[in-house]
């Protein structure tokens, strides 16, 4: 099969993958193609009248040093983020296949950082996500100047208790009883709303079943809810161990599969393992 390539005219070759369900178009740019814009997002992820996604991920040159090539994320709405868990083990598996990786441990660089690859087999990639950043400031988070464990905010006279963090992205996590009969559609666009998070949020809603497995659903910025968020993941497992309520290692369950979070704590990157597929690839007739 020819490797998947984006050209500067003509067809526009993609592939298209996904992470536990969260679905991915991926563009090769390193020929020197310019990133999709906003409606070039938004057409390449339309589910009726283009290849359907909930993001696209472009793969670029590496911007740091070993690194073996870089990846940019935009939502199915053609906005940009800083992060994708799910999107970054997709650019491990894409990057091994191609060649530009080896089948041993590798980097690659990200709008948040660099991020150790290691791959384990079976298609399946642990990658280094960084540290979790609780500062407000940096959420970013208005008007608290200090980390807690819950904030609250009223809005419309509904009162939502929620934790925060950035992966490099923001996300929310609201802790749940029951996963299933949670107000995903309703509270996921409503917290986004709000002028506390400027730059909206990745919202979750998490349900710890045990001290090593949480069962979790998110309404993602830029998307809704979607089959698997792996940045989410990460965010819930951080907030649910820095409240004290989860082991330093668990499964997080979401509707499309399952990925293992680990974090020792404050002065180390969290780790986050979990599956990557390919679907098909096919050319984008622009
Ligand atoms: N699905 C992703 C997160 C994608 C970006 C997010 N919607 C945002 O706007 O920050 C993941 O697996 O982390």
């Amino acid at each position: 099969m020819a490797k998947p390539t984006a050209t500067a005219s003509g067809p526009l070759r993609f592939s298209k993958m996904h992470g536990a369900g969260n679905d991915f178009v991926v563009l090769d740019l390193r020929g020197g193609e310019p990133a999709p814009d906003a409606d070039l997002c938004r057409a390449l992820a339309d589910r009726h009248f283009g290849i359907g996604c909930d993001q696209i991920l472009t793969v670029e040159a590496p911007l740091s040093e070993g690194a073996v090539a870089s990846y940019r994320i935009w939502n199915a709405d053609g906005s940009g983020s800083q992060q994708c868990g799910n999107g970054a083990r997709c650019i491990a598996a894409w990057l091994v296949r191609d060649g530009a990786a080896g089948s041993g441990a590798f980097a690659v660089d990200s709008p948040s950082g660099r991020h150790a690859v290691e791959p384990l087999g079976e298609g399946r990639f642990r990658i280094d996500m960084g540290y979790p950043d609780f500062e407000p400031a940096r959420i970013p988070l208005r008007g608290y100047d200090a980390p807690l464990d819950q904030y609250v905010v009223d809005i419309h006279d509904t009162v939502i208790g929620f934790g925060a963090v950035s992966m490099g992205n923001p996300h929310a996590v609201i802790e749940i009883d029951d996963v299933d009969a949670a107000p995903v559609e309703s509270i996921g666009p409503l917290l986004q709303s709000t002028s506390a998070l400027p730059e909206s949020a990745n919202v979750g809603f998490a349900q710890v079943v045990a001290r090593d497995r949480i069962r979790l659903r998110v309404y993602e910025r830029g998307v809704g809810e979607t089959l698997a968020c792996g940045s989410g993941a990460c965010a819930a497992a951080a907030v649910l161990m820095r409240r004290g309520r989860v082991d330093r290692d668990v499964a997080v369950e979401l509707p499309g599969g399952e990925l293992r979070i680990a974090w020792s704590g404050d002065d180390t990157p969290l780790s986050m393992a979990g599956p990557a597929a390919f679907v098909f690839e096919g050319e984008w007739n622009r």
